[in-house]
């Protein structure tokens, strides 16, 4: 029997899971799996070190019903995972607020403080708490270590974090404090291996998912980032519109007569490319693959927005000299890569449509003044370095 962490990650459209052999002072990746389009189409694929198969299974039956759906996964851990004993469970969590800015071991305080963090992340945090309530119950002795996505951004300067609101509400963590964290974690690093120049200079990462977000990377730190309080801000994504003129907000309480909770549903789960497409998809692949103008549209939109806040960040860094794409979009959909860099040709990118294509590491011309990569992301190395570092 090996010692592994088993890590778990709830994103808003998937659940993806990873077990880590613990060999020496840093964990090795045993397989990692994930449930994907939890709430309309679950489908369970996992793979081994190597990438090889382990699993293809579908439960169109259990669509949204995310504790059936993890039941499932963890089931699958126990029929497949038997050679490997599982020592601890690392978490990653959307919402830190604004005194968690680092991993910390579970403890029942802690599970209070994350609670009351629901209210910010309704898409996430409960989805984040409940696997790890569902454990502590099975298995009160296993340590559970949290990894808060906020936690990245801490180095953001105050400028960067305040919102324009009387300062009472800035006291009380009504402030900007920025997600994706454990990806753009795992991208810094990455890009100390393999690009060290940008290390030294101004870079965005696209975080293009579900849940999508840019972040500006000055010598390696966040300096700025379009998600702020919530996840509901900057870029449009799947199902929410990014950031939103809030007369939009005071008019479909105040004219429309809209519930709240009505509201909420409608920014986190009706809008963005599911909205703008006219309920065909939340999903990009789908989005690409329809020849339905509105589908195209919504696609576009998605790409401009993502220029438009690109520009803003390019002011907070004062210049450009790299743009890395990552997640589910960032990595897979050249078009969307090309619809982005199109648009942000000013600046001096320069796309290889040949490299862009192939979903190449490294997709722009040698003349290009911003080096444009194509980086996988892994938060789930991040989850499980940081959990055997806590333990
Ligand atoms: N081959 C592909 N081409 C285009 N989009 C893709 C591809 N594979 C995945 N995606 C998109 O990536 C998104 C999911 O990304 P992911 O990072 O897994 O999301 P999250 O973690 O937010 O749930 C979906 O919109 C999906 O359609
Ligand atoms: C913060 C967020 O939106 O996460 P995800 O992209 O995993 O939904
Ligand atoms: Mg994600």
């Amino acid at each position: 029997m090996t010692d592994a962490i088993l890590t778990l990650n709830a994103g808003s459209s998937s659940l993806k899971f990873a077990l880590f052999a613990i060999e020496g002072a840093s964990p090795l990746l045993a397989l990692r799996g994930e449930i994907e389009e939890i709430d309309t189409a679950p489908r369970l694929t996992a793979k081994d070190a190597t990438g090889s198969a382990l699993v293809d299974q579908s439960w169109p039956e259990s669509a949204g019903d995310f504790q059936s759906l993890f039941a499932k996964v963890i089931g699958w851990i126990e029929d497949h995972a038997d050679n490997y004993r599982v020592v601890a469970v690392g978490h990653r969590v959307v919402h830190g607020g604004p005194d968690h800015v680092g991993p910390e071991r579970v403890t029942p305080d802690l599970l209070t403080v994350l609670d009351s963090l629901t209210p910010l992340a309704p898409l996430h945090e409960p989805q984040n708490i409940a696997p790890i309530r569902a454990i502590a119950k099975l298995r009160p002795d296993l340590p559970q270590v949290v990894c808060f996505d906020t936690a990245f951004h801490h180095t953001m300067p105050v400028v960067a974090r305040r919102l324009g609101l009387p300062r009472e509400y800035e006291a009380a963590g009504v402030r900007r404090y920025g997600f994706h964290g454990l990806s753009y974690e795992y991208i810094s690093r990455r890009l100390s291996e393999t690009a060290p120049d940008l290390t030294r200079g101004r870079v965005i990462v696209a975080h293009l998912g579900n849940g999508a977000s840019l972040c500006a990377l000055h010598k390696n730190e966040s300096i700025d980032t379009t998600m702020g309080f919530s996840a509901l801000d900057g870029l449009m994504m799947g199902t929410r519109p990014g950031n939103l003129d809030p007369g939009v907000i005071l008019h479909l309480l105040q004219q429309r007569g809209m519930a709240v909770a009505e509201l909420e549903d409608l920014l986190y789960r009706r809008s963005g490319l599911r909205g703008v497409s006219g309920g065909i998809a939340s999903d990009m692949r789908a989005l690409l693959a329809s020849t339905d103008i509105h589908a195209a549209e919504a696609v576009e939109l998605f790409c401009y927005r993502i220029a438009r806040e690109a520009g803003a960040l390019v002011s907070s860094l004062g210049g450009l000299d790299g743009l890395i794409f990552t997640a589910g979009i960032g990595e897979h959909a050249p078009r969307v890569r090309e619809l982005v860099c199109r648009r942000l040709a000013w600046l001096g990118v320069e796309l290889d449509r040949d490299a862009n294509a192939r979903n190449a590491e490294k997709i722009c011309t040698t003349a290009s003044r911003v080096e444009v990569r194509v980086i996988a992301t892994d938060e789930e190395a991040m989850i499980a370095r940081h959990t055997l570092e806590t333990i």
